[in-house]
């Protein structure tokens, strides 16, 4: 222990040093050294594999860095904004382009295209039977220009036909095409998230193994997600090796079907059907040594298949050992690292969205405490919006403090929960982060203390809501469905972030929608230490339900990650912090003798 201690002690000295003074970042060594730290921390539980993983993603991600480095420009590795992947995800531009080829054939394709990704969208409907009655136009014009992408999903509807028809050998062949499509392009979905993850924020071991290892994770439930919807499609892998192994038994095809279920025992061990059809097979096979001793599909799709059982595998551990560590090495905080156990609660295919997370344990009932405590005082001394009424509704008051506000009005106790109310946002930042693999940096540009109270006597019959719908970062017209991104909104915001800080009232939920602002895709309970995280942009429009009884109180964060738009009144809090950081240094210095002198004496 006290070796690791030692190690620990030098890594972050060097990293301090390296970071603080000569203001350079990490290099591929530093990854390695500090995923080992990561490893040795968490020993109990980890392994020399989880070691070698590691080892060799950085290894990879610092060879891809120097390949791309020298192929691809600049400009082509900058990473794009999440309301441009929206767009294009939802296929969009398709949109656009069959206007723009109107009368043409070409708009065939276009509208085909996009119809593919939106197959409610009526006007589109109407559109392509238009083309269809345009002279010249033949089917071979309705092609899917995005199916190059998508050939997973071709080959799979393709099989189900087969398999309808009952044309088993066919079947079988397709659903394996399938499988290795499925494999291949999650491999390379797990290639560009190195490309994409080759960032200066790799010096935060944490931030560095989450968001990457978070990002090849996601790339299973990216690739089951069909073009234009927002959830995956559920053991998208184990599912097609079923059919393959169903066409592959009806086809006659007992040693493949064999080969198949062995492939299918890797994701179901105990599956009690599969393990019935394998003692069948083996009876079936009789003396068939060969067959009988078929190991799960070697060809053609070996390699793959086992590694992607282990990566996930090891990935899922990692996310899960890693995420225990958030405040390990927040560099400004100093002093001792609260050791919070922090949990993924919600996912994005449990919120029926794309970025959304909540997170629990990200606050002790403690510093909820401490924070209430904070907002009692100054919300009675003034609030962020003077009157005590809410802006959003009648029935509610609303207490609004920033952290310059709380810095301001107290004395030292107030001061003091007012800087940890702006480092648990740097701590807030390092987990969104990492969970939500941004490649760019995430700067805090707003915080805000909010407090909403029942009006007591005030509630019969109510209908409104605590905070109407609407989404962060533009202006949402639920009619046309639009969001305008133009003041007043916050439009430099790309991502929001809820802290909770208790959960004695009724209603209060926070709750997300379609961009229709009616269809309610997810709600969300406050209570102390949940951290609600998503992106601000127009695939989040949220609002919050009526705070019936008592009082809600919730720390609101957003974060931007294109430049530094910090509001003013985070700048003192940031400088108060920087010094802190240096003085760190010198606690460091100050000590290494002692703690060189004490590693001896204790082996
Ligand atoms: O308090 C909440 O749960 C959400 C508040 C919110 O959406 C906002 O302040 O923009
Ligand atoms: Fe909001």
């Amino acid at each position: 222990m006290c070796k690791i201690g030692f190690f620990v002690f030098c890594c972050r000295l060097l990293a301090v040093l390296k970071i603080k003074m000569y203001k350079i970042y990490a290099t591929g060594w530093d990854l390695i050294v500090f995923s080992m730290v990561c490893v040795l921390l968490d020993s109990e539980q980890g392994t020399m594999w989880d070691l070698w993983a590691l080892d060799w993603v950085h290894q990879k991600a610092e060879c891809l860095r120097f390949c791309i480095g020298r192929s691809v420009t600049h400009v082509g590795q900058l990473p794009v904004s999440a309301d441009i992947e929206y767009e294009f995800g939802t296929r969009n531009p398709y949109n656009f382009l069959q206007v723009t080829y109107y009368k043409l054939q070409r708009a065939a394709s276009a509208a085909h295209t996009y119809f593919v990704a939106n197959p409610s969208h009526l006007e589109m409907r109407n559109n392509i039977e238009k083309y269809r009655r345009m002279d010249g136009v033949t089917d071979e014009d309705f092609q899917d220009r995005e199916s190059h992408n998508e050939k997973h999903w071709v080959l799979y509807d393709a099989a189900l036909q087969l398999e309808a028809n009952s044309e088993w050998k066919q079947a079988a062949e397709k659903w394996k095409a399938c499988v290795n499509e499925t494999l291949q392009q999650t491999e390379e979905c797990r290639v560009q998230c190195e490309v994409s993850q080759l960032s200066p924020v790799f010096v935060f071991c944490p931030a560095l193994s989450l968001s990457l290892l978070s990002c090849r994770q996601s790339c299973v439930t990216q690739v089951a997600t069909r073009p234009g919807r927002i959830s995956a499609q559920e053991d998208f892998l184990p599912t097609q090796l079923e059919h393959l192994h169903i066409a592959q038994f009806k086809a006659g095809d007992i040693s493949g079907a064999l080969q198949t279920l062995r492939s299918l025992l890797l994701f179901y061990p105990s599956d009690k059907d599969s393990l019935d059809n394998l003692q069948l097979y083996h009876e079936t096979l009789g003396g068939d040594t060969e067959s009988q001793s078929a190991q799960p599909a070697q060809v053609p799709f070996k390699p793959l298949k086992v590694h992607y059982i282990k990566i996930t595998t090891v990935v899922s551990k990692q996310v899960t050992h890693l995420l225990s560590y958030p405040f390990l090495f927040v560099l400004s905080a100093g002093g001792p690292v609260p050791q919070v156990g922090v949990t993924i609660t919600m996912d994005d295919e449990m919120l029926n969205g794309t970025n959304r997370v909540v997170l629990d344990g990200v606050m002790t009932e403690k510093e909820c405490d401490r924070i209430l405590q904070l907002a009692s005082v100054a919300g009675s001394l003034g609030d962020g919006y003077r009157g005590r009424r809410s802006p959003h509704t009648p029935h509610e008051t609303f207490e609004g403090l920033t952290v310059l506000r709380a810095v301001k009005v107290g004395g030292n106790d107030i001061t003091e929960a007012g800087l940890r109310d702006a480092l648990s946002s740097i701590s807030v930042r390092t987990v969104l982060h990492s969970y939500f693999r941004s490649p760019s940096g995430l700067f805090i540009t707003f915080t805000h203390l909010v407090c909403r109270t029942a009006v007591t006597d005030d509630q019969k019959g109510r209908l409104d809501l605590s905070h109407p719908v609407h989404v962060d970062n533009c202006l949402l017209e639920p009619e046309t469905k639009q969001c305008w991104k133009e003041p007043p909104a916050f439009t430099h915001r790309d991502l929001s972030a809820i802290l909770y800080l208790n959960d004695d009232f009724d209603g209060g939920e926070l709750f997300f929608t379609n961009r229709d602002a009616k269809t309610v895709t997810a709600r969300v309970k406050p209570s102390c230490g949940r951290l609600v995280g998503f992106s601000s942009g127009p695939v989040n429009p949220h609002g919050v339900t009526a705070v019936t009884r008592g009082r809600r109180c919730a720390l609101a964060l957003w974060f931007t990650k294109e430049k530094r738009v910090v509001d003013d009144v985070m700048i003192p809090v940031l400088d108060n912090m920087s010094s802190w950081g240096t003085m760190q240094i010198w606690w460091l210095f100050a000590c290494f003798p002692i703690y060189c002198a004490w590693s001896v004496v204790m082996p």
